[in-house]
């Protein structure tokens, strides 16, 4: 099949099942992070194709609201099929886009966004809602769970195609209708996702409106926010886009939900299994270049096995590959534009006198953004780099002395999204799961996650949730119909 991609490498808005250029005509470069090469244009929409998109999103809800669960349903689990269906061209644009290792796309993305789409098929057609009754003598009362409306969702570009699936799926699921931004430095995939799901939708006699894709820059996020259709904006991005995102929404109070960034917390206790942890933390550190917001970045170390402990990760560093993306050894590719390589240099750059660089800290080659794996020891909790998401391949290691300076420390930055604690001790990792003020905490483990449990964080993590029930609820509205039984 040809595609939008295949077709013209020009990456144009999906609006009600037409790719549309941008009514100025104005577009962006799109660059391959792994060659630092521009491989394609994309639409740099403005007022226009917002207005466009809204209206389009706007006269398909009545009727996807009104369908039966089960309808959405069906078109949900095609989409998953079609996503199985049409895996290597995704794979193929993500890693293009991405500069991801194609094996890693392929064993490590595909399988869970399919799993998700379908976990949320599932989901339409378990609406909750507290028991029907006479809660007072003669009148019977019923919960009605609606959708909110239409849906201004804007996605990141570490995984573009798995956060837009985290996004589209549940607000489809719920009955709203879409209209969804990804990054401008990563719209390859989710362009490709628009066709997929426009094509599912009218195979089963929906209008293709249902789920619009508009390109562009952080303007035409903001304009989209800030439409005075949609009701609901979602943002997975940076605390500052979140924070302006709360902030536009506020002014007509659109229902908002946030997902930012994370400076997870690993927490190390000196009776843990040193090989095991190290093992899975450097993949947790490494994996995606560490651009992932649960990310194991900042490593706390109990004292008396922190010397024995970073040896071992600056090893591990030493031993894990970044590299080209059809090397199948390779654990991740490069930083995903050069803003962020520039963002990760400076944070090694301005690293304190007391900081020790034991593995990596610089960049690898001179084509594209790669980055070596990273291990810097010695640093004190005020740190910049402890503070602060890098968002990039890069551990940091502390050494406490006790349970509370460890949670004092671990919860100690202003992110709180994930964190996981190692120790043999069972009592311990109970204590530390209830201490630690975080959306998720991992016991002997750091970052695994499954489409029925909740992702999502608090403090400047945001609020809202992604995947799992909670996350279906957040897409829909509860509506209180109150009967008197007199007729
Ligand atoms: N591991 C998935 C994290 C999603 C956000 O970065």
């Amino acid at each position: 099949m040809t595609t939008e991609l295949g077709r013209l490498r020009k990456l144009r808005n999906y609006i009600a099942g037409e790719f549309r250029d941008a009514a100025d005509g104005r577009t962006t470069d799109v660059v391959n992070p792994a060659t630092g090469e521009v491989y394609a244009t994309a639409a740099l929409s403005a007022a226009a194709d917002v207005d466009a998109a809204m209206a389009a999103a706007e006269a398909a809800f009545p009727a996807w609201r009104d369908l039966i669960p089960a309808e959405r349903q069906k078109v949900l689990l095609k989409i998953a099929d079609r996503f199985e269906e049409r895996a290597e061209e995704l794979i193929a644009a993500e890693s293009e886009n991405c500069g991801k290792p194609i094996a890693l796309v392929r064993s490590e993305e595909i399988p869970p966004m399919v799993d998700q789409i379908r976990f949320f098929a599932g989901a339409a057609r378990m609406l909750e809602g507290r028991s029907a009754g006479e809660y007072m003598e003669g009148l019977t009362s019923i919960i009605r769970r609606e959708p909110v409306g239409v849906c201004a969702q804007v996605a990141p570009w570490n995984y573009p195609m798995m956060m837009a699936v985290w996004k589209f799926a549940p607000a489809l699921a719920a009955g709203n209708t879409v209209v969804i931004k990804p990054s401008d430095t990563t719209p390859a995939s989710t362009v490709l996702i628009g066709e997929i799901i426009g094509d599912v939708l009218a195979e089963l006699g929906h209008s293709k409106a249902v789920f619009n894709v508009v390109c562009g820059d952080r303007e035409t996020g903001r304009l989209m926010v800030e439409h005075k259709t949609p009701a609901m904006a979602s943002i997975t991005g940076s605390v500052r886009a979140g924070m302006q995102v709360a902030e536009s929404a506020a002014k007509d109070l659109k229902r908002v939900h946030l997902e930012l960034g994370g400076k997870a917390p690993v927490v190390v206790f000196e009776d843990t299994d040193i090989a095991k942890a190290v093992e899975d933390i450097s993949v947790a550190g490494y994996f995606n270049a560490g651009q992932d917001c649960t990310a194991a970045t900042r490593v706390l170390v109990q004292e008396s096995i922190h010397d024995e402990f970073v040896a071992a990760l600056a090893k591990a560093a030493a031993e894990t590959k970044t590299g080209a993306v059809d090397d199948e050894d390779v654990l991740y590719g490069p930083l995903n534009n050069a803003n962020q390589l520039k963002q990760v240099k400076g944070y090694i750059e301005r690293l304190p006198a007391h900081a020790k660089i034991e593995a990596g800290g610089q960049q690898v080659g001179d084509k594209g953004y790669f980055f070596a794996p990273t291990v810097v020891s010695g640093l004190k909790q005020d740190d910049e780099i402890i503070q602060n998401e890098v968002f990039g391949p890069v551990i940091t290691v502390q050494s406490f002395t006790d349970e509370d300076q460890a949670t004092e420390w671990a919860n100690g930055v202003e992110y709180a999204l994930a964190s996981s604690v190692w120790t043999k001790d069972h009592a311990r990792a109970m204590r530390m799961s209830k201490k630690l003020d975080f959306g998720c905490v991992w016991i002997n483990t750091h970052i695994p996650l499954v489409a029925e449990m909740p992702h999502g964080g608090f403090k400047k993590s945001g609020y809202g949730k992604d995947l799992s029930a909670y996350g279906f609820e957040d897409y829909t509205r509860v509506k209180h119909v109150m009967t008197s039984l007199d007729g």
